[in-house]
């Protein structure tokens, strides 16, 4: 919600607005303000994208006069320009050039952190129209990094609407929702039984899912614990203990690849991901699937260090939340953060989920933010 405007002028090559609660008077260049224009003659009100044509503004444009009614403030120019429009929350919003990016709090965990108090939801809830329920649970996942539905019908059908609460579903080639058990559909190690190491998916697709989803429809077995740790924990221990390690995590493109079922999937991304911010955006780590390069030999002795560190770290059961997926709960997490396993198992499981884009979650959420 914006703070008053205490005043503003037109400062030529400026618009200076001062807002309740700050110290300072934020600056809005003329140029810029031109370009973004919020008024029919320069945004298409339809589809709010931009219709002015911004390499046709003068770049030495200048204002001439400014005025605030209600929520909006207008802008007269010097040159012949009509008047320019802009709501006094746009104005706001792109107040601090620091905060561009949305920064909402991330709570890190260790497994005590969260043990016995896993973030969940109930089913009724996250189905209601009212939103609410869907808020929330989304909510817990932007900030712990996954969470629970329970009270899930524990059929296809019931999993996949609450998964299409969020969006529509990811494809990938295994498909969009998936509905598997140990029978190899595919060539890779998530269609047997046996122990798969803390990872996460997708390291060979340049766009790697956003978030994924598991529900255990069915277990008559013994094994299968689920296993999941906060790579942003993980990485935000590593770069205070090895800063080294850290450093070459986050500088080393490592290339993974998937070949089978008709394809050859390559990508490469650093083993932890930062935004221009130097903060954390993505955990990208599967050991099975890494593709074999070459590194200059001193690198790639960094390199195995530096692996070796973050894999004892992933598998130190300090970091390991542990439980067993069962019909009924639902669970879903971060594949940008979290990374999962599963223990080796002995029976039948069937296991059904799906990935969503990390772009479709964060939408749906900003949208139930507003
Ligand atoms: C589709 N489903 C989730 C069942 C299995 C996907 C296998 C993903 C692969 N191990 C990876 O790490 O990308
Ligand atoms: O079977 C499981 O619990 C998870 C398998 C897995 O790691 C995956 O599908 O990526």
């Amino acid at each position: 919600m914006a703070p008053m405007i205490k005043s503003l002028s037109a400062a030529g090559r400026f618009l200076e607005v001062s807002w309740e609660g700050m110290d300072q008077p934020v600056l809005y260049p003329a140029l810029w303000l031109r370009d973004h224009c919020h008024a029919p003659h320069s945004m298409n009100q339809e589809t709010n994208q931009r219709s002015v044509d911004t390499f046709a503004i003068p770049t030495d444009i200048e204002l001439e006069t400014v005025s605030l009614d209600h929520d909006k403030v207008t802008v007269h120019w010097r040159a012949e320009d009509p008047a320019s429009e802009y709501p006094v929350s746009f104005l706001w919003k792109m107040s601090d050039r620091k905060t561009q990016a949305e920064t909402h709090e991330k709570a890190h965990w260790a497994a005590a952190d969260l043990k016995g108090a896993l973030p969940e939801e109930d089913w009724a809830a996250v189905m209601a129209e009212d939103n609410n329920g869907l808020k929330s649970w989304m909510e817990k996942i932007d900030l712990h990094g996954f969470a629970l539905v329970k009270g899930v019908p524990a059929t296809p059908e019931a999993t996949q609407d609450v998964l299409r609460r969020i969006g529509y579903i990811r494809e990938t080639i295994f498909g969009g929702f998936w509905d598997f058990t140990a029978n190899l559909a595919f060539a890779d190690t998530a269609y047997s039984n046996v122990e798969i190491g803390p990872h996460t998916d997708g390291t060979y697709s340049i766009d790697s899912p956003g978030y994924q989803a598991f529900h255990c429809l069915e277990f008559d077995g013994t094994g299968g614990e689920s296993i999941f740790v906060d790579g942003f924990k993980v990485a935000e221990d590593l770069r205070q203990s090895d800063p080294e390690a850290f450093e070459t995590l986050t500088q080393v493109m490592v290339p993974a690849q998937y070949r089978g079922d008709g394809a050859h999937l390559m990508a490469e991304h650093p083993v932890i991901g930062l935004d221009r911010q130097g903060n954390l955006k993505k955990i990208t780590y599967n050991n099975y699937d890494r593709a074999p390069f070459r590194l200059e030999n001193d690198l790639q002795d960094r390199f195995y260090r530096a692996i070796g560190l973050f894999h004892e770290m992933i598998n130190d059961r300090a970091y390991q939340l542990r439980f067993g997926l069962r019909p009924g709960t639902v669970v879903l997490f971060d594949n940008w953060r979290v990374l999962h396993a599963r223990e080796a198992y002995q029976g039948h499981r069937r296991l059904c989920g799906a990935y969503h884009n990390k772009e479709d979650f964060l939408s749906t959420l900003r949208l139930l933010r507003e």
